[in-house]
């Protein structure tokens, strides 16, 4: 065996698992991937059962270091980054989850969050957390469960309900950070930018808020405990009669969207991604300052190291960007995402077609839970081809939509933009983005930023990296795309776009008929 060692990176996802090895230079050694159910079991509702995600985190690591021949000995530390909010309930004594995983889109607490807003609790719940109330984040949907989640589906059954057993701290919270460090080390931590997500936490005196876990009857003794990102205290180490056989610390964590933000080296303020995957996640460092939105955007928790102070970011968070692609092939206008590149140059223009792919209402910049998906501008000649451009279309406006609100609340003119998600391999895409908000786009060579951010966080926290000069020298561009359309062009159609969001948004505010 070498003395080589490495860092290991999980990556839960909406969509799947990955495991990636890395060296010291942020190149990958190995990887390996395997997709989890999507489970549907009402309209508008979406689970995923973490007891697959936890066997499939298992399986990829031990893929990927068998097929990279990497022994888990040689790992020095582990770092996990995760789907965001997707929320889970488990028992303390089992760990068996007391339901499944109700995921970020899942849209089951739209009308509690209407209460709130009728409660005048849209505002502080704005200061304190610094989210925009809605279904997405993890408070309702604790509640939910709280409520909702049935006993039986506990180990051993029981008379008393869930809550009850919450507050006695017999039944966990927590998002997939916490489920998978939990069962990697059996600590029950979470870290403070999956906490920041919670719409439970208070990102100004970082710590779980009394009144809104009073709202949401949230038993304090159920939370995980809140550590930094990147935690030379670690968050314990694997089990050595466990399935690695070793003991390795798991030292670093992040919200895989904050993830992407390290990984692409976009450590001091002002400097921005934006990820592409089943839906868009836009980022703009903030620094220090957590800069209140007035126009629609999330302020959250960026990163923080053990000892510095939190690092704040403006989010943009966009639902459906890739989860229309992904629906072109549903309705079997494409066989696969890759072939929407060479349809969209087959036509000059969308003919005056505009999709807005509000499937699950829409985030930022509009908030409309009740938002529905629209095609609008069709005539007898419009082709599968127009409507394919026209989704990709989509992406890059609700960008500019949130890329605009970004620079009005920030004041910062954001230069270039850094992107990456599956979408990203899309030049034509890439191209567009950059024609559509006038900026130049940059991509990196390392495709999976998001694992490569949370290896940095746990690189860092057990000394692998040294500090963030040396990560910065490892981000190296693939390719970068300036801007070719006139820009009075690029925003007439703007424009037209804005007038198709606000049909998506009169749309179907009631029952179906
Ligand atoms: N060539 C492509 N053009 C446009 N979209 C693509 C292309 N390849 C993949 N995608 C989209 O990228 C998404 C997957 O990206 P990924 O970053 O893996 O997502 P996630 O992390 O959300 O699971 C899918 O929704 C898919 O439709
Ligand atoms: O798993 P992804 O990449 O779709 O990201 C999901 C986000 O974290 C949701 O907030």
């Amino acid at each position: 065996m070498t003395d080589l060692t490495y860092v290991g990176a999980i990556d839960q996802g909406t969509t799947g698992t990955r495991f990636m090895v890395f060296d010291h230079d942020g190149q990958v050694v190995s990887s390996a991937y395997e997709t989890h159910e999507q489970i549907y079991p009402e309209p508008g509702w979406v689970e995923h059962d973490p007891v697959e995600i936890w066997e499939n985190t298992k399986s990829v690591i031990t893929t990927a270091l068998a097929e990279g021949d990497v022994d888990a000995a040689q790992l020095e530390a582990i770092g996990v980054t995760n789907q965001r909010e997707t929320t889970v309930l488990w028992d303390a004594a089992s760990g068996t989850p007391v339901y499944n995983a109700i995921v970020w889109q899942d849209r089951r607490t739209t009308d509690r969050v209407e209460t709130l807003e009728a409660e005048g609790l849209d505002e502080p719940i704005r200061e304190t957390t610094g989210l925009q109330p809605d279904a997405y984040f993890a408070a309702t949907k604790a509640e939910w469960l709280l409520d909702n989640a049935d006993p039986i589906k506990l180990e051993r059954s029981r008379p008393d309900d869930v809550r009850t057993r919450a507050e006695r701290g017999e039944v966990l919270f927590g998002t997939i950070d916490s489920w998978l460090i939990y069962n990697l080390t059996g600590e029950h931590v979470t870290e403070v930018t999956n906490a920041s997500r919670t719409m439970l936490y208070d990102i100004h005196d970082l710590e779980w808020d009394d009144d809104l876990l009073e709202e949401f009857s949230i038993p304090r003794a159920m939370l995980p405990e809140v550590r930094p990102s990147s935690d030379e205290a670690t968050y314990g180490s694997t089990d050595p009669d466990g399935f690695l056989g070793t003991e390795v610390p798991v030292a670093g964590a992040l919200g895989d969207q904050q993830a992407a933000l390290f990984g692409q080296a976009c450590f001091d303020a002002g400097s921005a991604k934006n990820t592409y995957g089943t839906g868009s996640f836009f980022l703009l460092n903030t620094g220090e300052e957590a800069v209140e939105s007035e126009h629609g955007l999330l302020t959250t928790i960026g990163f923080q190291r053990s000892g510095d102070p939190v690092q704040y970011a403006l989010e943009g968070s966009i639902f459906v960007t890739g989860a229309a692609i992904e629906w072109l092939e549903d309705v079997t206008l494409i066989d696969d995402p890759a072939e929407t590149e060479a349809l969209a140059r087959s036509v000059d223009s969308t003919d005056g077609v505009y999709v807005v792919p509000a499937f699950t209402g829409l985030g930022a910049p509009h908030w409309d839970q009740r938002a529905r998906g629209t095609i609008v501008g069709m005539t007898r000649g419009t082709r599968r081809e127009h409507i394919v451009r026209a989704t990709l279309e989509a992406i890059a406006y609700q960008t500019r939509d949130v890329a605009e609100a970004m620079e009005a609340d920030s004041g910062i003119e954001i230069s270039s933009l850094r992107v990456d998600g599956g979408a990203v391999k899309n030049n034509f895409l890439c191209q567009l983005q950059s024609d559509v908000i006038g900026t130049q786009i940059v991509r990196p060579e390392v495709d999976e930023t998001t694992a490569l951010g949370s290896a940095y966080a746990a690189g860092l926290a057990v000394g692998y990296w040294s500090d963030l000069e040396e990560l910065r020298e490892n981000w190296r561009v693939d390719r970068e795309f300036d801007p070719e359309m006139e820009q009075r062009l690029a925003d007439r159609r703007y424009e037209r776009w804005s007038e198709a969001v606000a049909c998506a948004r009169g749309w179907a505010r009631d029952e179906e008929v």
